[in-house]
Parts: structure tokens; sequence; C-alpha cells
């Protein structure tokens, strides 16, 4: 659906070349809600903004379901971006217009009949749960409510592609789960494409299929989230993992029990139903080795459950490392933090 190949952008500052993005190749599947996480200056809103040509790129190609965007005049890129709606931090609302004539803007645009905007702007309003707010002004609704207004506003052209540049970030955690719920109904139900940039893990892992972490410009990492959350590999990346998951921040600390022989510490992941299934007490009781649980995580990925323990495996020499391989030919992901 889109595709970003060998992407640059260089902005100047004062005669000098700043580089915001370095060489972007990344493709975003039709239908997926795409994540694109990084800290502040990663070169999160220039990318975003390449795929609707607000940025546009020094180098490289964007195709937007099979457009070459970057070749595009000003006429054909105004039709094209039709199909591709955002929404944005601060909502940009027209503070003079009511919620229906916020929404009814693109419609104007398009130069539809007065009484398909009237009839297509009810539709949206019911959509994102503000009916009978119609008339109200931006100042006389909550930041979730605006934000829902400026959902319904890019949605009006009926978009294949939704670019949501920190839809979240000035909202509390409370409303931004209301947000996040209405993105994914909408993804659901209508099937478009969601692009999302975040400096949050928590947004990626409610309602992220795949994501990307930028860093300095460049894509460090990228996969689907379950990969990507569960088995951070770049530094930046374990950064953000740590922010919503203790397990991943764990020092090295055991028990401190007394008890003799050898102590291995683990880091046991499931994933999916095997989280609801006593796969750890089973093999634990088989190879008869004492196990203290020091943390664990039991949650979702948007709709995947997951559980991740961090075990010390106590006993005989020999116990731990048959508990570890009898749990892996379990289909578990057994990492070993410290033998000892
Ligand atoms: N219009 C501009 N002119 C000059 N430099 C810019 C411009 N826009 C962005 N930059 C620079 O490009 C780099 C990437 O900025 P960008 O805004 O894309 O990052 P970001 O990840 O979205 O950060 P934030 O989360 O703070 O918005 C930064 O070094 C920034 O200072």
């Amino acid at each position: 659906m889109i595709h970003l190949k060998g992407v640059m952008k260089n902005y100047d500052v004062g005669g000098r070349q700043v580089a915001a993005l370095r060489n972007i190749d990344l493709t975003i599947r039709k239908g997926e809600i795409f994540g694109i996480i990084g800290h502040s200056g990663a070169g999160k809103s220039t990318l975003i903004r390449t795929i609707n040509m607000l940025e546009r790129p020094t180098a490289g190609e964007v195709v937007v379901d099979g457009v070459e965007m970057t070749k595009l005049g000003t006429g054909k890129l105004q039709l094209e971006r039709r199909s591709i709606g955002m929404i944005f931090q601060h909502f940009n609302l027209l503070s003079s217009a009511t919620v229906a004539d916020n929404i009814a803007f693109p419609l104007r645009l398009a130069k539809l009949p007065k009484e398909e905007i009237a009839r297509r702007v009810e539709e949206l309003i019911g959509l994102v749960g503000l009916t009978g707010h119609g008339s109200k002004y931006p100042a006389q609704l909550s930041g979730g409510q605006k934000q829902r207004v400026g959902i319904a506003r890019a949605l009006a052209t009926n978009p294949k592609v939704l670019l949501c540049d920190e839809a979240t970030s000035a909202l509390d955690p409370q409303t931004t789960g209301a947000i996040l719920s209405l993105l994914l109904d909408i993804n659901k139900q209508l099937g478009i494409t969601i692009v999302l940039i975040t400096h949050e893990m928590n947004v990626i892992r409610t309602i992220c299929d795949r994501v990307a972490v930028i860093d300095g410009g460049e894509i460090v990492e990228e996969g689907p989230v379950t990969d990507v959350f569960l088995k951070p590999q770049h530094r930046t990346t374990r950064e953000f993992v740590a922010q919503v998951s203790d397990v991943a921040a764990i020092g090295l600390e055991t028990s401190g029990s007394a008890a003799a022989g050898n102590r291995t510490l683990v880091r046991v992941t499931y994933i999916g139903e095997q989280t609801y299934q006593p796969v750890l007490y089973e093999t634990m009781r088989e190879t008869n080795v004492p196990f203290v649980i020091l943390q664990g995580t039991v949650s979702k990925l948007k709709d995947t459950p997951y559980g991740q323990l961090v075990v010390e495996l106590q006993g005989q020499e020999g116990g731990a490392e048959q508990a570890i391989a009898l749990l892996r030919g379990r289909g578990l992901d057994v990492e070993v933090i410290q033998h000892g």
C-alpha cells in the first residue's frame, strides 16, 4: 500500500544541511496499523509528512497505492491527498466553525452537493461518537472530543490511508485509550490503513500490528509488534519497551535464598494460547526443579495474549538444563540471564 524507497530529507538551516531522514526504506501493508516510534527529534514528523508530501523528500520515492507521490504537480497532489487523511496532536480545527462545519470542510473543497455533504457529516458524527454535538464550537469540547472531530474530518473523503501525527500525545491516559479504541474500530470497520507516529510504547502495543523504530533519521528496527516488543534488539527499542514493562528492565537480582546448589536465572516468554496453559508448572513438576518467580507480566499486545516471567531455577546441577530444554521443546522462549 505504501512504499518508501531510499527516502532522504535534508533541511537547510542557515546554509547548513541538517539530515532529518537518512535512506528510509519502508513498506506498509494495506489494512494494517503501522506505528513509527522514536524520541524527540528522531525524524518521526518529517517521515509521516513525506507520505502525503507535506514534506517533499530530498531524494527517494514515496508510492501510495501505486501512485509515485514525489512526481505529482500541485493539482494532482491535491486530488491524491483526498485519499490520505491526517490527524494532528493539537487537532488543527477551525475555531470559528462548528463541529459540523469542520467536518464538512474537505467535502466543500471537493465540491460535493449540499445535501450529500449534510448526509455525510451526520454519518461521520455518528461514526466518531459525537451525535448531538454537531452545532458546538471547538472551544466547547474536551480534548478527546476535539480529536474525534479531527478523525471525522480526516475520514470525510473516504481516504484509503489515515496518518496520525502524535494523535494522542495531548490527551490524558483514559482519553488516549478511548481514541485508540476508536482508531481500532475504524480500522476494522473501514479496512483503512493507519500509519501513526508516537513516542509512547503503550500506543504501539495497544493498537499496532507492526512497528518501526526511528533513531537519528534511520529505521533501526522493524517488525511485528509481538517480535519487537518481546525481543527488542536495538538499544533505543529496549528503552521504549522498558517504558511499559517491568520485566524488560529487570536487573540480575536473585532470590537471595540460602538454598544449596546452583541457581539459574531465566526469562521465559510465551505467546498466544500458551499464556493460559500450565506449561511452567508441569515442566517443573516433571523435572523436580524448585523455582521462584521473581517478576512476571501477563498482558496483551493488541489482540495477542503473552506472558513474560523471570524465573530462578534452583537445585542440583543438570536439573535447570533439563527444565530449560523441556520448556523450549514445548514452544516457550527461554533466555538464560545468569548462571551460577
Ligand atoms: N522545518 C525544519 N527546518 C529545519 N530543521 C528541521 C525542520 N523540521 C525538522 N527539523 C529537524 O529535523 C530533525 C527531525 O525532526 P522531526 O520534527 O521530524 O522529529 P520528531 O521525531 O518528529 O520530533 P518531535 O517528536 O520532537 O516532533 C530534527 O533535528 C529537527 O530539528
